[in-house]
């Protein structure tokens, strides 16, 4: 597990990141959003160890991480570009980190070399930058880190790969409760894969909540009714967005939607639909109902 309290940093004056809080269970993937510069990358590296914070702590399994070789040992931290000591082989690079890394793992570093499908002997420095992040997952997960800590994972990746990296990590995480911690822009990205979400902007939180509970409350509906327009059904429900497209009324509701369906349906509606939202459009929408310019949030 790993427990964040009160963690505060800053660049000279420049207080990037303010008093964050943050829990993240045992086999969970929790996915970090948010603007440039919104202090992402530097929560990502006091987590693994490669900063200190100003204050506050950082708790994992039940120890402090920074200079705690045993700790840092069970985690790998890739971040949004990778490094690779120069002129090294990926054979070269597997050598150090078999030598870092107490779970190495041979067998699954010789079975990853048929779903990488690259030479083991070719330098890492002239491969292509995809290639070069293939390297990286290849090296941390037959490493078999207890916790992976993924800055613009995907980014570079193609379609292909992307997909067969996910369901890597979502095969460590249900076999054998790997931890994850992913900072991303892209929410279609990370969607599918993370349990948890959390978006920050100007070093804070804005948003921090479980994916399914995002899900099941919020509903995209699309109504028309002949007649008057019956306001008052949507009065017991929380509006985070409204407009009307000709005679059909587009609501974004926050709701349980047994009880959304019975009250339209009792009002006989034209037209009738309630839809699923994507998270991106959660995202678009609960941003908005609370003020921030989600343009500066999501790219
Ligand atoms: N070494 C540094 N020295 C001074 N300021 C820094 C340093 N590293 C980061 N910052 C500043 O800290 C803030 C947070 O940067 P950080 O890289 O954590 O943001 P981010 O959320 O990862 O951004 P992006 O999405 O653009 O990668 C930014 O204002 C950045 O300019």
């Amino acid at each position: 597990m790993i427990n964040i309290q009160d963690l505060t940093k800053s660049y000279g004056r420049k207080k990037v990141v303010n008093n964050v809080n943050l829990q993240i269970n045992k086999g969970s993937i929790y996915g970090l959003l948010g603007s440039n510069g919104a202090g992402k990358t530097t929560i990502l590296k006091m987590v693994s160890g490669i900063l200190k914070q100003q204050s506050g702590t950082i708790i994992v399994d039940d120890e402090a991480i920074f200079e705690n070789t045993n700790r840092k040992a069970k985690l790998i931290f890739i971040p949004d570009r990778p490094y690779f000591f120069s002129h090294y082989t990926v054979q070269q690079m597997a050598e150090f980190y078999r030598n870092f890394y107490p779970n190495w793992n041979e067998e699954r570093f010789i079975k990853l070399q048929s779903i990488f499908k690259l030479d083991i002997k070719s330098k890492v420095h002239q491969f292509s930058k995809g290639m070069q992040r293939q390297v990286s997952f290849w090296l941390a997960l037959s490493a078999m880190p207890d916790y992976l800590i993924l800055d613009e994972p995907f980014d570079g990746l193609d379609v292909v790969v992307r997909k067969k990296v996910k369901n890597l990590i979502i095969n460590d995480v249900a076999e054998r409760e790997m931890t994850v911690m992913i900072s991303s822009h892209n929410l279609r990205e990370i969607e599918d894969i993370c349990d948890h979400i959390g978006i920050l902007h100007n070093g804070e939180f804005v948003l921090e909540k479980e994916l399914d509970d995002l899900k099941s409350d919020v509903h995209k509906v699309q109504v028309a009714f002949d007649g008057d327009f019956p306001e008052q059904i949507f009065n017991q429900f929380e509006v985070l967005h409204q407009e009307k497209r000709g005679t059909v009324h587009l609501f974004i509701l926050r709701g349980n939607r047994d009880q959304i369906d019975e009250s339209i349906l009792a009002h006989q509606p034209l037209i009738y639909d309630l839809l699923p939202l994507t998270l991106e459009e959660i995202f678009v929408y609960e941003m908005e109902g609370i003020g921030y310019a989600i343009e500066n949030i999501l790219v």
